[in-house]
């Protein structure tokens, strides 16, 4: 691009002066952010700095309570998504909002049509999503079902439905964040063919190393305002942890074994049927020992949430469970979790937090038969608040108070708090799924490190998690699931997120099937 050209275009989207304020916050502060078109624009940050709700705030779901928006150089002002959605803005959420069970094409017209589905003129649908996808290098196949889709192609679908509304401009929350390595490549690629088509693209993310991978400019903020704009040729990943935090990180600290010989969970011969033929879990055994972190390593949908399922006794499958010597096979899920097991589920909004309740009443939720909750019949009011806040202190929870609901945390903050609980009142086994999902890189060293220590002093975990830096790094061994099958056990010192990627897969084959 000349510079005559360039003095010409007019950037895709100006911030400027953007103030938001919430009871007791300031999410955003004078944000000032230009981004030109035909760039990736990477926004980072710690929890709670303010990203979501600046995106937010671009794609018409909030109101600033100050500054302007530019959108291509003309000034805007965005009632509802769709405002923005006229002016060409889409954004891919982080949790898919596909309907499974209907097909591809079917979910990108959905809503986007002025029609019913039923007076649709299919056909013509249809030529257009082929040619979108092919224009922008993302193959899907029109007429198969979501619910057959693995991440990365509903990812694909997600991206394809905003491009069909007309999106020029495409919000990305934590794109990466379900994706293995090979899906991450694949992503990317996607990312840098709309690039090339002009297409711009804002994405927030924590994975500060894919940051720099992929970027063309990163705007950094810290405690509601824009702190740095940097170039990523500019930074390593420790400096932008650093601008992000204000201040430098701790090295981290290396480790060694404590597994212990004593078993404190067993399972044997676990299957649970699914639809048909296919097994969710298909003759699954393994051991945990007082001390150790088993971690599994799988492609979502592969029988990990059905594991859990059946570990915490939400759902039936055959086999047998053992924790701690003691056949828990038919017990309730909240006997289960008062005999000591501790768990950080998977979804978070589903089941990890009451989003309409206050910060210490998700302390005792799930918890209410154990201390600090109980004080004879009742609840203790006094002891349940107190231990709240040292959960906020001791995990660095940022919020106002105790009494602030947890829907108005941060989704980094809304996880410290269930880890926090979830590790209280001692266990003994913990099922930790995707335990620093949306954590910034500080937190989730924290988090990591109250793992190992509470395995230090003896807890057994189950981690499952799609982040292989943090399985390689924090398990003792590694098995992978695979359709259902524990294929291969791994040792972590020994393998790369690479070729842990090939086994999860099924690109190596594991040594079950070989
Ligand atoms: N609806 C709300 N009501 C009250 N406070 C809110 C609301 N939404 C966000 N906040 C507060 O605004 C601040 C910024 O939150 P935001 O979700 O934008 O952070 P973030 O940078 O996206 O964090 P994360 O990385 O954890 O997702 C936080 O202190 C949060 O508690």
């Amino acid at each position: 691009m000349s510079a005559d050209t360039l003095a010409t275009v007019k950037p895709a989207v100006e911030l400027e002066g953007i103030t938001k304020r919430f009871p007791g916050v300031v999410a955003n502060h004078d944000i000032r952010i230009t981004v030109q078109p035909g760039t990736v624009h990477a926004i980072v940050g710690e929890n709670g700095a303010g990203k979501s709700t600046l995106m937010k705030i671009l794609y018409g779901m909030q109101k600033p309570d100050e500054g302007t928006i530019k959108v291509n150089g003309a000034e805007v002002s965005f009632r509802t998504p769709s405002d923005a959605i006229a002016v060409g803005i889409g954004m891919v959420h982080q949790h898919f909002m596909l309907a499974d069970n209907f097909t591809v094409l079917e979910n990108i017209v959905l809503g986007a049509e002025p029609k019913r589905l039923g007076t649709l003129d299919t056909a013509a649908a249809r030529r257009r999503i082929t040619q979108l996808a092919e224009t922008h290098g993302l193959r899907v196949d029109p007429d198969r079902l979501v619910e057959d889709l693995g991440v990365g192609d509903r990812q694909r679908v997600e991206i394809l439905k905003v491009l069909y509304r007309g999106a020029r401009i495409l919000i990305l929350d934590e794109p990466t964040a379900v994706l293995v390595p090979q899906e991450v490549e694949e992503l990317f690629q996607n990312l840098r063919e709309l690039k090339a088509e002009g297409l711009t693209v804002i994405f927030i993310s924590h994975k500060l190393d894919e940051v720099l991978d992929i970027a063309d400019a990163i705007t950094v903020i810290r405690r509601g305002t824009t702190v740095a704009s940097v170039s990523p040729s500019d930074v390593t990943a420790r400096q932008l942890a650093e601008l992000m935090v204000g201040s430098e990180l701790p090295t981290p600290e290396t480790r060694e074994s404590t597994v212990t010989d004593t078993v404190m969970l067993k399972v044997s011969e676990l299957t649970m049927p699914g639809e048909g033929e296919r097994l969710l879990l298909d003759d699954v055994s393994f051991e945990i020992h007082k001390g150790e972190i088993l971690g599994i390593a799988g492609v979502e949908g592969n029988g990990q949430s059905e594991l859990i399922e059946a570990i915490m006794g939400i759902r039936p499958a055959q086999g047998r469970i053992e924790l701690d010597t003691q056949d828990i096979t038919t017990w309730s899920t909240l006997k289960r979790r008062e005999s000591g097991i501790g768990y950080i589920p998977e979804d978070r909004h589903r089941q990890g937090l009451l989003l309409e309740a206050s910060l210490w009443e998700n302390r005792v939720l799930g918890h209410q038969t154990r201390k600090p909750a109980r004080r004879g019949i009742w609840i203790d009011r006094r002891a349940s608040r107190a231990d709240t806040e040292r959960i906020v202190k001791e995990y660095d929870v940022r919020t106002p108070g105790v009494d602030t609901l947890a829907l108005a945390l941060s989704g980094g903050n809304q996880q410290k708090l269930i880890v926090g609980r979830e590790m209280s009142g001692d266990p003994v086994f913990l099922i930790a799924a995707h335990p620093t999902r949306g954590v910034d890189v500080g937190a989730q060293a924290a988090i990591w490190d109250h793992l190992r220590n509470a395995r230090a002093a003896g807890l057994a975990v189950l981690l499952i998690s799609a982040d292989l830096d943090e399985l390689i790094g924090l398990s003792d061994t590694i098995q992978v699931i695979y359709r259902g099958r524990l294929v291969a056990a791994l040792d972590p010192s020994d393998i790369t997120p690479e070729r842990l990627g090939g086994y999860m897969t099924g690109a190596i084959a594991g040594t079950e099937e070989t």
